[in-house]
């Protein structure tokens, strides 16, 4: 059928009412007249590969994340539009996802830390293992890979497709050259630890638990971020063994036919990569921990088009209505970086939401991967979709903004704390200097005492009595300055770490479409 979408730029689409739209002016004003104009960050038209729209969109997250940052990667668009295939892709043909993974283990080379002693856990904390749990560790992950060979589909065996992928130089392939150059010492090394799970009617699975009816819930850190209670962590130490917990994962998610897709996701999937940098020195030390979500949304329906019933129909007010929060979240979020009071953004009003909370409230970069089809008769859905993007994408515009304010605050903390910390040490080093001096006097006194009378006796236990309070004065001081020191260091060095790993909050919108 007719397009109704036409690529005026890198960054601009134009949407046109198809002509039956103009013919129903009458009846239907809500429905726009005159062609409307939506930009993004970048726009993707048909021709573009999946190698294309990585670059473009989620390679500089992954950067982002190698370095310390926390992404959040997710699509959005209508049933049938193409998200997965963005997402995952066929094998020969590998989506963001698989990209992001083997960008993370190529830049990495070399770095990796497979011992699996330092395991993450709640939001971003980890945690030590004893050997029996390492030993738990190694025996339950060798027994989901097993469950690979189940995976394989139609005939074509794991290590011939992904090692074509990896191999084949084409510009649609994962390229082995694909690494970011990272500046970190050599006794550097990284952990790397992946989660899958999906949101189905509003519950959480553990996609890759053995029993994956078994529903987790959201809880939360003393810093009040959200995390998914007992979900299952797997230590992978190679883009293959990342690629193979990915594909169980997929194979246990919720997917069945409908009208207009014949496997459609009837789920939201989440994909999260959790990086531990270590110091590797005789006891490791944990540097930092980030991570990248890659969240596969399922797709906004009609149910007039897809014509689903009992539990699909479930399954699609699910869908929207979770889909709904996040736009009545991202409006909020907006409208609050607008406004001197602050309007409640609902997070809570579905899980999805509740779990993107910390990404949304943090520091960290969002990227929305926008999926349309440019066939007029999809026109009223993808005008919805543009209208939501655009919506997003002003929230970007202004939280740029106030990064670039957020900056000059802390730089503004970082001088005030290295001032105070320079006034404090001067302060306390003069006191202590003096005590020093008084001490030392009576010092010379009581040895000029104790070689003269006796009968001075009296005095010179009441200097002794002096001399001892002194000195634990002294000592106090000496604990206070000790202590001011390291507070007002340790600030001033969390203030400093913030402008380097601080990054401008930015959500990507990036447009994509194929010819379907
Ligand atoms: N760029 C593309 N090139 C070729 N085929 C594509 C492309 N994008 C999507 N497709 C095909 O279109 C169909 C629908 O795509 P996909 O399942 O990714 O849609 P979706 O948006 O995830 O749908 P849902 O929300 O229902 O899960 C699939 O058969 C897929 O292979």
């Amino acid at each position: 059928s007719q397009d109704c979408v036409t690529i005026e730029g890198p960054e601009t689409v134009i949407l046109k009412p198809p002509r039956s739209c103009q013919t129903n002016r009458q009846t239907d004003k809500s429905l726009p007249q005159t062609a409307q104009r939506f930009s993004f960050t970048q726009v993707f038209g048909p021709d573009a590969g999946q190698k294309k729209v990585f670059d473009g969109s989620v390679r500089g997250l992954v950067q982002d994340v190698l370095e310390g940052g926390n992404c959040l990667v997710f699509t959005y668009g209508v049933t049938n539009a193409g998200k997965t295939f963005t997402f995952l892709g066929p094998d020969h043909d590998s989506g963001l996802l698989p990209r992001s993974l083997s960008v993370i283990f190529n830049s990495i080379d070399g770095h990796l830390y497979s011992r699996s002693d330092l395991k993450p856990q709640r939001c971003r904390d980890y945690s030590r293992l004893t050997p029996d749990q390492q030993a738990a560790e190694i025996s339950s992950k060798r027994n989901l890979l097993r469950n690979f060979k189940e995976v394989s589909i139609l005939g074509h065996s794991f290590c011939r497709s992904i090692c074509s992928s990896l191999t084949d130089s084409s510009v649609n392939s994962i390229s082995d050259a694909d690494a970011f150059g990272l500046s970190f010492t050599s006794n550097v090394c990284f952990s790397i630890w992946v989660s899958f799970c999906e949101i189905y009617n509003d519950n959480i699975h553990d996609l890759l638990d053995g029993d994956i009816y078994s529903m987790l819930r959201l809880s939360q850190d003393v810093k009040g971020n959200s995390f998914i209670k007992d979900l299952r962590w797997v230590q992978v130490n190679s883009f293959e063994e990342a690629y193979r917990v990915m594909k169980i994962g997929k194979k246990n998610q919720s997917f069945s036919v409908t009208r207009l897709n014949q496997l459609s996701s009837r789920s939201h999937s989440i994909f999260s990569i959790r990086i531990i940098r270590v110091e590797d020195i005789s006891v490791p030390r944990v540097l930092g921990i980030s991570e990248l979500a890659l969240c596969d949304l399922a797709g906004s329906e009609r149910c007039s088009r897809t014509q689903n019933t009992g539990e699909r129909l479930k399954e699609a007010g699910n869908i929207n209505s979770s889909l709904l929060t996040l736009g009545k979240c991202i409006n909020a979020i907006r409208l609050n970086q607008q406004a001197k009071f602050r309007h409640h953004v609902p997070f809570r009003e579905s899980k999805l939401t509740h779990f993107l909370q910390v990404f949304f409230c943090g520091s960290g970069r969002v990227c929305m991967v926008v999926n349309i089809n440019q066939s007029s008769s999809c026109f009223d859905e993808t005008l919805n979709v543009l209208k939501f993007s655009a919506l997003a994408q002003k929230e970007a515009q202004i939280r740029e903004e106030i990064s670039a304010e957020y900056m000059e605050i802390f730089k503004e903390m970082e001088k005030d704390y290295s001032e105070r910390l320079e006034r404090e040490k001067e302060i306390l080093e003069e006191r202590a200097d003096r005590r020093v001096e008084i001490l030392k006097n009576l010092v010379s006194k009581t040895v000029n005492l104790s070689s003269s009378s006796t009968n001075e006796k009296e005095e010179q236990t009441a200097l002794m009595e002096i001399i001892s309070s002194l000195t634990k004065d002294l000592e106090k001081i000496k604990e206070d300055a000790q202590s001011v020191h390291s507070c007002l260091t340790e600030h001033a060095h969390t203030t400093g770490k913030h402008s380097v790993v601080f990054f401008s909050s930015h959500i990507y919108v990036c447009l994509l479409w194929f010819v379907g």
